[in-house]
């Protein structure tokens, strides 16, 4: 079997990838763990839960026909695949998985998006929808700031939604005022109209305005 399960940045594909991992794992299936562009870095799968797990890393040139002979040939079984960023997997990538569902019986389990920060699909991802035997949308709602459910991953730079440029870009839905590190690109999901809209919602207040008494901007905010 193939099966793709997608949703927006930060809806839980990785952790649902490590725990399907896991939970095979422990009734004794051998499986192989594969990414590309981790955020993380080569060759892991990681989850903003915490979970994290070393995976093989998928490059343009890789056969994912090779990397599981590779495996039998060192004696050890293949039950399942996990293809985590399976958007990144060029179009071969995707056929060579569903080869092996077909021809060797591997369950092969693929996560990620479908659509790109233009909101068109991924040609990996597209493939995918072609021919996996189940889709599977995730239901861990990511909430635009409107608290609409959010589906489409808007990029942003200089606080500016952008709809040019290159389809991969690696980069995290986390904002400087979240984190310590200077962050030049982001992405933020947002529901339809106001991705269309390229509206990134009211700025959040700090702690210290808040502090001060300042109304909430998310509470205030006009539609
Ligand atoms: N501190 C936290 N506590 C609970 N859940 C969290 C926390 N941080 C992140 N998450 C969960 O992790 C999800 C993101 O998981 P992740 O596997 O990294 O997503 P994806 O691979 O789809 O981008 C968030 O939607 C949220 O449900
Ligand atoms: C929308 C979009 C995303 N990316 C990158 C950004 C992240 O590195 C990954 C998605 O990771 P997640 O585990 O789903 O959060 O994809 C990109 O390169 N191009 C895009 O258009």
């Amino acid at each position: 079997m193939l099966r793709f399960f997608y949703g927006p940045m930060d809806c839980g594909k990785s952790t649902l990838a490590l725990q399907i991992n896991h939970n095979h794992a422990r009734q004794g299936r051998h499986g192989l763990l594969l990414t590309k562009l981790d955020r993380a870095g080569t060759a892991r799968i990681s989850s903003r839960v915490g979970l994290t797990a070393n995976a093989t890393e998928v490059g343009a040139d890789t056969d994912l026909h090779d990397v599981v002979q590779a495996e039998w040939r060192a004696g050890r079984r293949v039950d399942y695949l996990i293809c985590d960023e399976a958007q990144f997997y060029a179009p071969p990538q995707i056929e060579q998985a569903a080869d092996l569902a077909d021809r060797a019986g591997i369950d092969v389990y693929a996560f990620g998006l479908a659509t790109d920060f233009r909101s068109e699909l991924f040609p990996g991802s597209r493939r995918l929808f072609e021919l996996a035997d189940e889709l599977i949308r995730l239901q861990v709602e990511v909430l635009c700031w409107c608290g609409r459910p959010g589906q489409q991953n808007a990029r942003v730079v200089d606080g500016e939604v952008i709809r040019t440029g290159d389809q991969i870009l690696v980069a995290d839905t986390a904002s400087a005022e979240d984190t310590a590190a200077r962050v030049d690109v982001r992405y933020q999901v947002l529901c339809r109209r106001h991705y269309r809209d390229g509206d990134l919602g009211p700025a959040v207040p700090s702690a210290g305005q808040l502090a001060l008494g300042t109304p909430s901007a998310r509470n205030g905010s006009a539609w």
